[in-house]
Parts: C-alpha cells; structure tokens; sequence
C-alpha cells in the first residue's frame, strides 16, 4: 500500500492516483523522478532514493515525473503530466527535449535594474502558460533599487491578475512572501535570464526550509550525487524546488497558446477587428490601431505580441514536421507488427 503522507509531500495527488487501477494500488510503487543522469534516474519513494538504469524502450521522461514500479522496482509506465516544460533541442534535428514535469508554481525573475525588461517577462508568461503552470513574477534586487513600486506596477499593467512580488534575495526575511506557494506537497521552478538572482532566492528559499534535509541526504550512503546541475530538491517544508539548467535555455516553440493566453487582452481587442485575418498593419476598421490610437494598448505589447507569435511559429514548424514524420513511423512500425500478427494466426 502507499505511503500517501510522504507521498504527498513529493507531489503525489489525486491526479494521479486516479491513473492507477485498484490491482496496481494494492502491488505496485509509485515514484517520482528527482534527478536525470546520462545512465540512471534517480527516483524517490515513499521508501527513498533508489536508481532506475536508463533503457531506451522507456518513453521519454524527465525530472518531476511520476513512474509507477513494480515489486522489483521495475518500470511499469510512466504517469500521464499534469505540466511540462520542454524546449526545442539544439542541433540539425529538431525534436523537443523535455525538461520538467509536473511543475506547480514557476518564478519568473527579473532584477529591478537596467535589466527589467517587460518584453521578457511576457516571454517567459507565455512558455509558463504553455507549460500549465501557474507564473508568480519575482522582481529582485529590491534593495537596491529606489522605486521597487513603480517596476510592480509596470508588470501589474500586463495583466491587473498577475501575482507580483518584489524581494531582496539575499535576505531571507524577504523572501518569506514567496512561502505562500511552497506549501506542501507544491513543485516550484525558477524561469529568467542570467544574474538575476534565481540561484540566490533558491538558496535563499531551501536554506530557510532544508535543515533536516541535509541530514537525511548524509544518511544516504548509496554515493548519490550531492551536488546535482539538474535535479529536484525536497525541502523540509515538505515541499519541492527545480534546479534544473535546461530551464535557463528555454525557447518559444510551438506556444501559439501559450502565447495567446499571455497576450489575451490583445486576442479580445482584436476579435473586433472588422476582417477576422486582420494584421493589425492599417487596415481599415481594425480595433488593434483604434485601442493604440486612444491609449488603451502599448504598443510595446502590440509588437512584443508578434515578434513572439512570429519565433514560436518559425521554432514550432520544425517540431510540427517531426511529429509527423514520427506519427508515419510509428504507423509503419503497426502496419509491419500487424502483418506479424496476421501471418502468426494463419500458421
Ligand atoms: N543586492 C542584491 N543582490 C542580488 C539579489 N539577487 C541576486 N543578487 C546578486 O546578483 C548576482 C547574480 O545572482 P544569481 O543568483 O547568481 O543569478 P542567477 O539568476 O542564478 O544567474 P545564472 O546562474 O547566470 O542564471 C549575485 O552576485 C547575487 O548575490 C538581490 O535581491 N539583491
Ligand atoms: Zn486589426
């Protein structure tokens, strides 16, 4: 039987348990997949840390994943996501390299500096909301910043809904605003360019919640890796922070929803435009212009809305072709294992 209590603090939930038959409630294990090496994952159950050797008829999977086991702690399947990260992989073959599973609550930082820049913080919207995970905006550097309220009311601008928090990073009695989304059981991962800080709130954050942690990991004699790039750490809080590099890499791909949900005051206004294929480039009756003319859209948003429509369209296309090209494969592979079968019951 599971052990739902510590479960729970890894992130288990109903979700999930309802992908799970009475039979396999009652034989099998669940885990989740807290560190992704080049030969293993390296998984944590209700029991603890264990390795899965890496076999290449597994399906794809990443950090945050869910498997269900088997008494010997073989892999039977992997459990359908609640949200993914995934971003387009570098090379000649374009595929989809997936990065995170089954994140909760995603950080987007960005330092109140000569580095806040709101083009970007809606990048990074737009791949949270295509991830379905919920963004919180972290501005840091408070502290060292005259006007922390006037970058907040900036990003309030995009979306009046939009959770705002500025901190200093550094001080971990600032941070102590951004406890409300690491509850229990929560998954939180950290999205924002280079030197913003999110290493420092992450230390900030695990560092304020993690001492029983430490001591759990020493105990752990199986010559785990302690200091892990890509991995999911379990505070004491009994909840879960990503650290994972390929975060920092992300691109827009193949996110036209992820981007229409970031931009939806724009999809409203334009669903008013008088041709329903409106560019928004002078046409007559086109409410995009009428809203900029009358100073009820920035026309910031207008071009950072189309210059990231564009990218995901250019950077999706490539994936899209892929797909396809792996939908006929995997067709291929039926149509011969069917001929199998067939000539089987004919011998
Ligand atoms: N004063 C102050 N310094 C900060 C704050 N946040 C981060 N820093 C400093 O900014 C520098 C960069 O912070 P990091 O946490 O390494 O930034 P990062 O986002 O992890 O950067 P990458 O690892 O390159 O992705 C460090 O020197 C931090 O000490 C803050 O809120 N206030
Ligand atoms: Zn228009």
């Amino acid at each position: 039987m599971l052990n739902l209590l510590a479960l729970n603090h890894l992130g288990w939930r109903p979700f999930f348990q309802q992908q799970l038959s009475l039979d396999e409630l009652e034989d099998c294990s669940v885990a989740r997949v807290m560190e992704h090496h080049r030969s293993s994952y390296e998984l944590m159950s209700d029991e603890g840390y264990m390795a899965l050797p890496a076999n290449p008829n597994y399906p794809a999977m990443t950090v945050g994943d869910w498997v269900l086991l088997d008494r010997e702690h073989r892999l039977i399947r992997l459990f359908e996501r609640q949200s993914l990260f995934s971003r387009k992989a570098a090379g000649s073959r374009v595929t989809a390299q997936l990065i995170a599973a089954n994140v909760d609550t995603v950080f987007i930082v960005c330092s109140m500096n000569q580095d806040f820049s709101l083009n970007r913080i809606e990048r990074y919207l737009a791949l949270a909301h295509e991830a379905d995970v919920e963004p919180v905006i972290v501005l840091t550097k408070a502290d060292l910043c005259d006007e922390p309220e006037q970058y907040v009311e900036q990003v309030r601008q995009l979306d009046s809904l939009l959770m705002v928090e500025a901190v200093n990073a550094l001080d971990i009695s600032s941070v102590e605003v951004l406890m409300s989304w690491c509850r229990p059981g929560q998954t939180v991962a950290f999205l924002g360019s280079s030197g913003v800080g999110k290493s420092t709130l992450f230390n900030s954050i695990f560092q304020e919640n993690s001492q029983h942690t430490s001591a759990i990991r020493e105990e752990d004699s199986k010559g785990r890796h302690t200091t892990t790039s890509r991995s999911l750490r379990c505070a004491t809080g009994g909840f879960l922070l990503m650290d994972t590099p390929g975060m920092r890499e992300l691109q827009l791909a193949d996110c036209e929803q992820g981007v229409e949900q970031t931009f939806a005051d724009i999809s409203e206004i334009s669903s008013q435009c008088r041709f329903s294929d409106c560019q928004h480039d002078g046409e007559p009756g086109c409410a995009i212009n009428a809203a900029i003319t009358n100073g009820k859209l920035d026309p910031r948003r207008l071009s950072s809305y189309q210059k990231l429509m564009r990218e995901q369209a250019i950077n999706g296309a490539s994936i899209a072709e892929r797909r396809a090209a792996d939908k006929q494969f995997v067709k291929m592979c039926k149509t011969i294992q069917s001929g199998k079968k067939a000539r089987k019951h004919e011998m």
